[in-house]
């Protein structure tokens, strides 16, 4: 199985250092934390792993593949998913309809072909309709497939969300703060979902989240950065008792 492997990573903007040598591995099927005061660099490490940043210093391989200098969809087509901190959906369209977008990534149509509605056409769109329910009921959304996406809750939107990053079978899955925004009761069932999909697929998943009950409840491994350095790496146990950690957070709401 592929891992992730990052080292020595820095990436400045002018003045301010977002990732200052970042070292982290992710792999074997776990479910590894990111998390971190505001500002932390999160976001950026995500960024810089999905080839939307090019960082100045460092290394970034899933498996044997060097991603810095890979295009977004390169690095999807890799095997690597992620998921939005805001979720963008096209709202004129169902919300099988928007999972199958996703296909797009990883499965690009010829358009003269579309146009023409060939029959091979019409089966490829048939069976990418066929892997968008099955998505969706592996994440108890088929009742709403057929539903707008507009009227959603925010939860069931993320769910959403969710399915169009499996669209692509990742075998490393980026997850950008799935619990921003959710109740408790929403919170504690996206992380027992986590949880069995992890386990049913042995996908890695790689998630930034805030909500440190949802963190503790849900990851294997969680690694603290804090003005875009890595100051803890262990199991949620170790971190939660870590000084470095709790300074880091004093003062902070999370
Ligand atoms: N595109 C950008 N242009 C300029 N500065 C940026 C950009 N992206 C991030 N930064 C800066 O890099 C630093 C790290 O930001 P980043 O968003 O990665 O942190 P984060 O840990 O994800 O924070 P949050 O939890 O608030 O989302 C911050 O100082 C931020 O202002």
């Amino acid at each position: 199985m592929s891992e992730l492997s990052v080292s020595g990573l820095t990436l400045k903007f002018g003045g301010v250092t977002a990732l200052d040598d970042v070292d982290l591995t992710a792999g074997d099927g776990a479910i590894t934390a990111l998390v971190g005061p505001n500002g932390a660099g999160k976001s950026s490490l995500f960024n810089c792993i999905t080839g939307l940043y090019r960082p100045q210093a460092g290394r970034i391989h899933y498996g044997e593949h060097a991603l810095i200098g890979l295009k977004p969809s390169r690095v999807a087509r890799l095997g690597i998913a992620r998921t939005f901190q805001n979720i963008a959906f096209v709202p004129a369209l169902s919300v099988v309809e928007n999972v199958m977008l996703a296909a797009a990534v990883t499965d690009p149509v010829m358009p003269w072909r579309s146009a023409l509605r060939w029959p091979s056409e019409r089966r490829g769109e048939r069976a990418i309709r066929d892997r968008a329910m099955a998505q969706l009921e592996r994440l108890g959304l088929g009742a709403v497939a057929q539903d707008d996406v507009d009227g959603l809750s925010f939860g069931t939107r993320k769910r959403i969300e969710l399915a169009r990053a499996l669209m692509a079978d990742p075998t490393l899955l980026l997850v950008d703060e799935p619990a921003g925004g959710l109740n408790e009761a929403e919170v504690a069932e996206l992380g027992e979902l986590l949880r069995t999909l992890n386990a049913e697929s042995g996908t890695t998943i790689l998630l930034v989240e805030h909500h440190m009950g949802f963190v503790m409840s849900t990851a294997h491994r969680v690694v603290v950065l804090d003005g875009g350095r890595r100051i803890a790496d262990g199991t949620p146990a170790e971190v939660s008792h870590d000084p470095a950690v709790i300074r880091a957070y004093l003062g902070t709401a999370a």
